[in-house]
């Protein structure tokens, strides 16, 4: 099996939360620094991906990190980048924020890995197709999102269908809601203090 490499995508504009989502904060953490500490210890190198102008701030410079080449296509850029830095490895890709994600949902995705499929992810509890942002991309389904930019369609998620996906459900419920607007984030909250009084009951 090929050596797998982790990437967390922080190259977001942040248009729908207002404010910068890699550095948000959920129990006194920020997101992008929760993400790389779950993801590091899993692969054998871990990097953000981030765009040009990011690459100086303060958040961001302290982890190693793959700019994109392409602009204006989304996280598709990130990936796009990692494939071709080192176009012969594997890579599990995070979004930056998933502040429910824990380490058994990941460890669940890199035990789907399995010869003859080129990509393992989440089938979504919300429309059943596969989650791109918590999953593991081979070269070849890399090589399909290439081609799919190329032709002017840009959807990572249309290039894991067109994949061959090992599809798992999900392993924790709600791990891997993303939160993307400032009333999100207060419901966030409200969850994740539940949860904190939860396991200090339990
Ligand atoms: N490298 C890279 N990552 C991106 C880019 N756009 C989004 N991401 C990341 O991809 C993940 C999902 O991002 P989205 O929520 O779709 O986009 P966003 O820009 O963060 O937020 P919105 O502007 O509200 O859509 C997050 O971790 C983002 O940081 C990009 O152009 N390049």
């Amino acid at each position: 099996m090929r050596s797998l490499c982790g990437l967390v995508l922080a190259g977001g504009v942040s248009r729908r939360m207002g404010q910068d989502k890699a550095a948000l904060a959920y129990e006194g953490r920020p997101q992008l620094d929760r993400a790389f500490s779950l993801l590091a210890p899993r692969v054998s190198r871990c990097f953000v991906s981030l765009r040009e102008d990011q690459k100086t701030d303060a958040l961001r410079c302290v982890y190693p990190g793959i700019t994109d080449r392409f602009q204006k296509i989304g996280p598709a850029a990130g990936l796009l980048a990692a494939h071709e830095e080192y176009p012969d490895v594997a890579w599990l890709v995070l979004a930056c924020d998933l502040p429910f994600l824990d380490a058994p949902t990941l460890d669940a995705l890199i035990q789907g890995r399995r010869d003859g499929y080129t990509a393992v992810a989440f089938r979504s509890e919300h429309d059943g197709l596969p989650e791109p942002f918590c999953a593991i991309w081979e070269p070849e389904a890399l090589e399909i999102l290439s081609r799919q930019v190329v032709a002017g369609r840009v959807g990572p998620r249309q290039a894991l269908i067109s994949s061959v996906t090992y599809l798992l459900p999900s392993c924790t419920p709600g791990a891997l809601d993303n939160i993307n607007t400032p009333g999100e984030r207060q419901q966030a909250e409200i969850r994740l203090a539940r949860c904190q009084e939860q396991t200090c009951q339990g």
